[in-house]
């Protein structure tokens, strides 16, 4: 009889499919010149279209994991995160959540014209925390993120902040609570080393808390030490599940054998 599994799932993800509709297409002829040329002969414009971008993927993640997503660009990881969070509808399947679960993007919705200072309490609200909270953890938030270590820049505007700077304090605001689920897109590879490290650290914290955290990432290097875990997606469909270390060295080897084959179709001109 198969072993009763004890572990408290956090996220079932069951048979789902995402699926994005684009109007319009054909960009470089859809000019005024053209348009107009449709409405006077009342031929219909471009036709939308649906780009499938996750096929059937299912998995279920447990309390303390940290589940790394890895695959080639456009493979279906921010789309797959994003649905985990609730912010994408799935076409089919079932994504089962526990609690809400926080993402964390490069893109995190934060206001560029507004100070870093503001942002704290903006993210922190949307992270669901109370204003007590926020303010009893501002300055742990504002250190973490280490960006006033030379000046003073949390009084200055987002946009006046480097991409590394915004994803650190986009990461500081997230990392500040524990969530049931923490969802993080690239935040970590824009981090110089030591802010990497002392991520990885808080990654670390909260799984102790008992959270799941998934992350995503074009460099191997840190899934395979900040997870346990890896889910590697190829063309929307999960390739692999299982050990980061094993999946992450499956991947290269993928990798390694793709990158042969076009450079042998690109000599025989195939
Ligand atoms: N807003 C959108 N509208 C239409 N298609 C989209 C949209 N966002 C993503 N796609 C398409 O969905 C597919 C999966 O994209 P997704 O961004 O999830 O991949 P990814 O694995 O995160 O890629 P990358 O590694 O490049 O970040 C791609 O074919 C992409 O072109």
């Amino acid at each position: 009889m198969a072993e009763h599994d004890t572990r408290t799932p956090t996220v079932v993800v069951d048979d789902a499919h995402v699926t994005y509709t684009v109007q319009g297409g054909r960009a470089p002829r859809a000019g005024a010149a053209s348009a107009l040329g449709r409405i006077l002969s009342r031929r219909p414009g471009p036709a939308a279209r649906q780009v499938h971008a996750v096929k059937g993927v299912s998995f279920a993640a447990y309390r303390g994991e940290a589940i790394g997503l890895i695959g080639s660009n456009g493979s279906g990881k921010s789309t797959l995160l994003r649905a985990v969070a609730g912010l994408l509808p799935v076409n089919r399947g079932l994504i089962y959540t526990q609690g809400r679960p926080a993402l964390l993007g490069v893109n995190a919705a934060l206001m560029n014209d507004l100070t870093g200072e503001r942002n704290v309490i903006l993210g922190g609200l949307a992270m669901g925390m109370t204003r007590a909270e926020i303010e009893a953890r501002y300055q742990e938030i504002v250190d973490f993120s280490g960006i006033n270590e030379k000046d003073d820049a949390i009084s200055r505007p987002m946009r006046t902040y480097s991409s590394g700077m915004g994803a650190r304090l986009r990461f500081s605001i997230a990392a500040a609570r524990s969530h049931d689920v923490l969802l993080i897109d690239e935040a970590l590879s824009t981090g110089d080393a030591k802010f990497r490290a002392r991520s990885q650290e808080r990654i670390e914290e909260l799984r102790a808390q008992a959270g799941t955290v998934f992350l995503v990432s074009h460099s191997n290097a840190t899934i395979a030490r900040t997870c346990d875990r890896a889910l590697w997606l190829e063309a929307g469909t999960l390739r692999a599940d299982g050990p980061a270390a094993e999946v992450v060295a499956a991947y290269e080897e993928f990798t390694k054998k793709a990158a042969g084959t076009g450079s042998r179709a690109a000599k025989t001109g195939s």
